[in-house]
């Protein structure tokens, strides 16, 4: 028999009674409509909770979303109203524009949809709405009102201002199209334990890829508690700059016959992770509990967030492992403290690092290393990782060689930045090993911002545009060169994080000065424009910031571009892009 859920029965909200479904579906397409997953809620804390998604990681006696009444018992006590323990609210938030639109108000019954495919999940019958107090949430649950917490930056950035308490009621399943056949609900895990004749359960919460250490750790936790393994990662949304959800599902899968055989299952948790340290470590058990586990194990620095703005760790690192100490009873599934375990290269084996002698040799590499090792390509070694482990990893993390990147020349009109772009492009071509894009000025004024003129407005658009366009290519492995001139340092600064998403971005100041720039000027544009025949031209009657900040600066009065172009390639060699593969 599997663990009881949270608070005695496993609620299942979707509405399995054929009859009873029809009739929800009919209703729901005459009631005021919530868009509810649009890709703003991607990371927000309700859209991975609507039932019957994840379901799982609600009390059972709790049927939607938290009401203001359960709302401030949580955030103030770690408790619903009706007392049980419970320690992440679970909140719809919407803004007041929503509330008015919808008709929101208490007995109202609303659908919510998918945008992405316009179905309809549910209906929420609204109990209350209200207004939360944003501070008191972030500092009472995640212990910070310090915007560095992802959870804080996200409650008091793209939260709505109210939240909507209400029951729910599902009709329809939200859809996934990856890695279906290892997404369980409670239920359909907790009977896949029962047919495997599995009683005692040792879950592994993960966000990051599973080597070595992590197959001997959870061994280990299996055979000290005489359970199996469900290894559980969560697969929605994590912290920034994880390794993608696909790739560690890969590495998941290629993990699993490491393990003795029938020993371990997979199943993928579609959580938003709040990051929240201890308040979420019980959360994460309350849930592990709900899918049928018996243990769980968690972690040093559980859900941890990172550093806040003063350079401090949100959390102490065993701050979680006290919180679930302190709710042991309540919480009704055995934490088990993660036990550290280091590679001990003189007998080739593992080891937990409380128990090795004084004066031992140690290997481990991080994970800001391994992520260095598969940037560069360099060596992964097997007594840390499984080769066809490191092999998903690399297939994900092309070497340097591979990587995209893109070059963004900025400067006046007739600075020479199109030259130098044209030069460098062929030089990079000359090179090869990678498709190279040109995303000039001219051109992307005629094939992408036709329709755009010269106001701040629509130079932010296109350079907005440039930026999507470089980023998707840097993305796919192109070498971009953009040369739009790019007046304004928001929008350049906009470009950078957009490209950076998906690989270097390198911003060049072409810095000829005006005067050479206008001398020049063979097609009498600037003298159109110092008599007022072109309005608004850059340089003449429109500003120009110079970068604060560029990675070159070169000058095309002073140099030759050949000697502009060779500096360019000297600084790409520099950080490995051009090595061979
Ligand atoms: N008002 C005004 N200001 C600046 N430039 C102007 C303006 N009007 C037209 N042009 C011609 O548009 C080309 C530069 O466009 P960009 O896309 O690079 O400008 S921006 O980055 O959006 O500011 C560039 O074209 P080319 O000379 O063919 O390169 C400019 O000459």
């Amino acid at each position: 028999m599997a663990n009881p859920p949270h608070g005695g029965i496993l609620k299942d909200l979707l509405a399995r009674d054929l009859p009873r479904q029809a009739e929800l579906a009919a209703e729901a397409e005459t009631l005021p409509a919530w868009g509810y997953i649009k890709d703003r809620h991607k990371g927000s804390n309700s859209v991975y909770q609507l039932p019957p998604n994840n379901y799982g990681s609600l009390h059972s006696s709790h049927t939607g979303f938290m009401n203001e009444a359960d709302y401030n018992g949580v955030v103030k006590e770690n408790r619903l109203a009706d007392g049980v323990l419970f320690s992440i609210p679970i909140t719809l938030d919407v803004s007041e524009a929503a509330i008015k639109e919808l008709g929101l108000k208490a007995g109202q019954r609303v659908t919510l949809r998918d945008l992405r495919d316009d179905r309809n999940l549910a209906i929420l019958t609204v109990d209350d709405v209200y207004k939360p107090n944003k501070v008191l949430e972030a500092k009472e649950v995640f212990g910070s009102d310090d915007e560095a917490h992802p959870a804080v930056k996200y409650l008091f950035r793209t939260a709505g201002e109210y939240y909507v308490g209400g029951k729910i009621e599902a009709i329809n399943r939200l859809q996934h199209y990856d890695f279906v056949d290892l997404r369980y609900t409670p239920a359909e895990l907790r009977l896949h334990f029962d047919k495997l004749g599995w009683s005692r359960v040792v879950a592994f919460q993960t966000r990051n890829p599973m080597h070595r250490a992590h197959r001997e750790l959870t061994v280990r936790a299996a055979r000290s508690h005489h359970a199996n393994v469900l290894i559980h990662p969560v697969v929605g949304l994590t912290k920034p700059g994880d390794i993608d959800h696909f790739t560690r599902v890969r590495v998941y899968k290629a993990l699993l016959p490491r393990y003795p055989n029938g020993m371990a299952v997979l199943g993928l948790l579609p959580l938003a992770m709040r990051m929240g340290g201890p308040r979420e470590a019980i959360w994460h058990a309350i849930i592990r509990k709900n899918h049928g586990a018996t243990h769980f194990i968690v972690g040093r620095d559980h859900a941890g967030p990172g550093k806040n703005s003063q350079g401090v760790d949100f959390y102490g690192p065993y701050d979680a492992q006290y919180a679930v100490e302190k709710y042991r009873d309540e919480l009704g599934i055995e934490v088990v403290p993660f036990q550290m375990v280091t590679y001990l290269p003189d007998k080739d084996e593992y080891a937990p690092i409380d128990q090795i002698p004084k004066d031992t040799r140690t290997l481990n590499i991080s994970g800001t290393e391994l992520r260095a090792r598969l940037r560069s390509g360099r060596d992964i070694p097997e007594w840390f990782s499984y080769p066809e482990v490191v092999k998903v990893l690399r297939e994900s993390h092309p070497p340097r060689a591979a990587q995209g990147f893109t070059i963004f020349l900025t400067g006046y009109q007739n600075s020479g930045k199109d030259q130098v772009a044209r030069a460098l492009q062929v030089t990079l071509n000359q090179q090869g090993g990678r498709s190279v894009s040109m995303l000039l000025g001219e051109t992307v004024r005629s094939e992408l911002s036709s329709e755009l003129g010269f106001s701040r407005e629509d130079r932010s658009k296109n350079i907005a545009r440039i930026a999507f366009v470089a980023g998707e290519l840097t993305r796919s492995g192109a070498a971009v060169i953009a040369a739009p001139i790019a007046p304004f340092e928001a929008d350049r600064a906009a470009a950078k994080d957009a490209v950076e998403k998906y690989g270097d971005f390198f911003l060049v100041h072409v810095a000829t000065p005006l005067e050479y720039c206008e001398k020049t000027d063979k097609r009498g544009i600037y003298a159109r424009a110092r008599k007022g025949e072109i309005k608004g031209f850059t340089g003449v009657d429109d500003p120009y910031e110079a970068p604060a900040k560029a990675d070159l600066v070169v000058d095309c009065e002073k140099q030759s571009v050949r000697s502009i172009v060779h500096q360019i390639v000297l600084m790409l060699e520099g950080t490995g892009l051009l090595d061979r593969l």
